[in-house]
C-alpha cells in the first residue's frame, strides 16, 4: 500500500503534530519539504490545497487539509480516538488545548526578538498556570496510565508532544507536576514513541532562522 505522503515546510509548524500521530501509530510516512514558491505555487495550480493552505496529506486516496481535520481522520484510523463519542469529545477537548499551546510555539518563531522572548515567556507561563494543572489534576482524579478511558489515545500522544516542546523552552517546568513526569517517562518508553524519539527519525528540530525565512520567502510574508 502507498505511504500517507506529507506536504509541508522542513520543520514543525502545524505538520509536527500529524508526523507525532502517525509516527506513534506506528506508521511509515513519505514527506515532500516546500523550499521554493515555485512548489508552493504548483500545488495551488493544481488545486491540491483546499483553502490555498499547508498542511496537506495524501492519504487513501484523499488529498487531505486543515491540521485539525486531519489530525481527527487519522485518530480515528488508527484506534486513537476513544471507545465512544464521550471518550471523543474529551480527547478533542484536550488535544484543542495542547494544540493551542504549541501553536503560540509556531507562531512566536515569526516574531522579532524582543517579542519572541515574551511570546515564549508567556508560553511557558500558560503551561504552568492553565494547561499542565489541569492534565496533572486528571491523571489525580482517575488515576490511571492515560488521559481517556485508560487506553493509548491521540490525547497521550500530543500532550507529551507539548511537554517536550515547553521542556525546550523551560527545562523545569515540569517541577510542580510529577504526575505528569511519570506520565512523560511513561508514554516516551512506548516503543512507537521511542523510535520517534531517537536521533535520524522524521521529527523536526525547534523552528532557526532559516526555516522561518523559507516559510516567509515560500508564502511571502
Ligand atoms: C504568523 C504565521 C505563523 C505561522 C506561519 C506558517 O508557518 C507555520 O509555523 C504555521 C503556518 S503554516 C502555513 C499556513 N497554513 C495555515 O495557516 C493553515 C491553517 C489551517 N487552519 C490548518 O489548521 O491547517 C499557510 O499555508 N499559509 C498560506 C496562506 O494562508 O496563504
Amino acid at each position: 500500500a502507498t505511504k500517507p505522503k506529507l506536504f509541508y515546510f522542513c520543520g514543525r509548524g502545524r505538520m509536527e503534530s500529524i508526523r507525532w500521530l502517525l509516527a506513534a501509530a506506528g506508521v511509515e510516512f513519505e514527506e515532500e519539504f516546500i523550499e521554493t514558491t515555485e512548489q508552493y505555487e504548483k500545488l495551488l495550480k493544481d488545486g491540491r490545497l483546499l483553502f490555498g493552505q499547508v498542511p496537506m496529506v495524501e492519504i487513501d486516496g484523499m488529498v487531505l487539509t486543515q491540521t485539525r481535520a486531519i489530525l481527527s481522520y487519522l485518530a480515528a484510523k488508527y484506534d486513537l480516538y476513544g471507545k465512544d463519542l464521550k471518550e471523543t469529545v474529551r480527547i478533542n477537548m484536550y488535544t484543542d488545548g495542547t494544540l493551542d499551546l504549541m501553536l503560540m510555539i509556531a507562531v512566536a518563531a515569526f516574531k522579532p526578538p524582543a517579542e519572541k522572548e515574551e511570546s515564549l515567556a508567556l508560553v511557558v507561563k500558560r503551561a504552568k498556570t492553565r494547561y499542565f494543572p489541569v492534565f496533572e489534576k486528571i491523571l489525580k482524579d482517575h488515576g490511571e496510565d492515560f488521559l481517556v478511558g485508560n487506553k493509548f489515545s491521540w490525547a497521550d500522544i500530543q500532550l507529551l508532544e507539548a511537554i517536550l516542546m515547553v521542556e525546550e523552552l523551560d527545562a523545569s517546568v515540569l517541577s510542580e507536576f510529577p504526575l505528569l513526569k511519570a506520565f512523560k517517562t511513561r508514554i516516551s518508553n512506548i516503543p512507537t514513541i521511542k523510535k520517534f524519539l531517537q536521533p535520524g527519525s522524521q521529527r523536526k528540530p525547534p523552528p532557526d532562522s532559516h526555516y522561518v525565512e523559507v516559510v516567509r520567502s515560500v508564502l511571502h510574508f
